[in-house]
């Protein structure tokens, strides 16, 4: 599918976005392995989701969809049934992280696999701590690379795991899987990356301790299955937000959008460069900060960011690329050698397709230099089969001359099935003024 943007000189409008997908995926993991019953309200309906949704059900959890409501029965901990059939995690990264830490506590067998992209990405990660936990793990290269076939145990040692890289689904699988382990079991990453495992285990009833930049559990908890609403997802939110702050003129507001911290990175970074901006606390929603971000046309400038702000806004840095070009001078991101790991390697499709407008960008081992402030001319550009990368472009297709055109931009169902809509309602509105 193609997607056709064409400049928009206002961008106007207030929105909410769908629910957050990291938050999705966990509350139905969470309700599944939890005593009675968990109703999420407000969940994502991206394939991503529901392909943890199918899993799920491929081990007897039942599960009914009402749009975005959807009831789980929990099974309890250590109940999942062998799934007769291979597991597909389709394109989804933390589907098939976060299914292996749970599995790893069941006494059955799998086999998982996912798109030609997710085959690409590396398990390893996971299989490590886990198989130091007691699972048993097979996988193509050396047991790296999916499909991956894994027979779990009924009980797991714990472990004191120091990960080498800040990411919460390597965090999330051997909490998971810390369930089912007697005893302590403790995470410690490089950097903090987002915590919604931890708040949504400590909302179901598991006390989690945090010291720094290590997590701790205690294994044999019982899980109590709760209402979750799920809060608007930022990273959805961000395209919007990065779009009105380098839009020739407008506002734009999200409301009921995720707020927290370990999320929020691109807040500060837009904050640095000039941006207009303004956030609003208004509650909790199951344990997450929630509220309302409002963002105008602004004068940007570049920046320099690395460092331990990298994994709070991880997903947020192919649009940023974006803000960057538009913005005067030199923006320099390091420390973000992640990106190469994601459905593509961003820092070099971000690079490549940005490039095909117009933009200056250098391409560094772990980041990019972004040479901001040359006009940007419409063209065709490909999505690389990437969500982020086919959403980013499409802010980018917004300030530039004439008409860009997105190859590939079914990869937006993945995360975001009314971006298109809702980008044109913005652009449209403003239009219509
Ligand atoms: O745990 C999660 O829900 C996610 C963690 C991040 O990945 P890493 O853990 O690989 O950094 C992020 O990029 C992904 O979109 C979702
Ligand atoms: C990296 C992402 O997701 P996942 O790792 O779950 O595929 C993403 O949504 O940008």
């Amino acid at each position: 599918m193609e997607l056709k943007v064409c400049r928009a000189t206002r961008l106007e409008g207030t929105i909410t976005v769908p629910g957050d997908k990291s938050i999705s995926h966990r509350a139905l993991l969470l309700g599944s392995l939890a005593c009675g019953e968990t109703v999420i309200e407000n969940f994502l309906r991206g394939k991503d989701c529901l392909a943890t949704l199918r899993c799920l059900r491929q081990m007897g959890v039942k599960i009914e969809e009402e749009e975005d409501r959807v009831r789980v029965e929990g099974r309890g901990l250590g109940n999942l049934r062998e799934p007769e059939e291979v597991l597909d995690a389709g394109n989804s990264g933390t589907t098939m992280r976060l299914l292996l830490g749970v599995l790893a506590g069941n006494p059955i067998f799998a086999v998982l696999t996912g798109d030609a992209s997710l085959r690409r990405r590396p398990m390893d990660r996971v299989i490590l701590p886990l198989k130091l936990m007691g699972a048993e793990i097979w996988g193509r290269q050396e047991g790296k690379l999916a499909p991956l076939a894994i027979r779990g145990q009924r009980e797991l040692r714990p472990i004191e795991y120091t990960s080498p890289v800040a990411s919460a689904q390597v965090k999330s699988a051997i909490l998971l899987a810390g369930l089912y382990a007697e005893g302590e079991t403790s995470v410690t990453e490089p950097a903090l990356s987002r915590d919604h495992t931890e708040r949504m285990l400590s909302y179901f009833g598991v006390p989690v301790k945090r010291e720094g930049l290590t997590v701790r559990l205690r294994g044999r908890a019982l899980l109590q299955g709760r209402p979750v609403r799920v809060p608007g997802d930022f990273s959805a939110a961000a395209f919007f937000l990065a779009a009105a702050a380098i839009s020739p003129e407008g506002r734009v507001v999200v409301k009921e959008v995720g707020l927290n911290p370990t999320r929020t990175g691109l807040l500060e970074v837009l904050e640095a460069m000039g941006a207009r901006l303004a956030v609003e606390v208004t509650g909790e929603w199951a344990g997450e900060p929630v509220g309302n971000v409002t963002v105008e046309s602004s004068e940007l400038r570049g920046v320099e960011i690395g460092g331990e702000i990298i994994p709070r806004l991880i997903d947020e840095i192919p649009v940023l690329t974006v803000v960057a070009a538009c913005a005067a001078g030199k923006t320099v991101i390091r420390g973000a050698e992640e990106l190469r790991y994601k459905e593509s390697d961003r820092l070099a499709t971000m690079a490549l397709e940005l490039g095909r407008l117009g933009a200056k960008v250098e391409v560094l081992p772990d980041g990019l230099i972004i040479h901001g402030g040359h006009p940007l001319q419409g063209s065709r550009v490909q999505s690389h089969g990437d969500h982020r990368v086919a959403m980013a472009m499409a802010v980018a297709g917004l300030v530039a001359e004439g008409e860009t055109i997105i190859e590939g931009a079914e990869a937006i169902d993945v995360s975001f099935p009314n971006f298109p809509l809702l980008l044109a309602t913005l652009a449209g509105e403003a239009r219509g003024k």
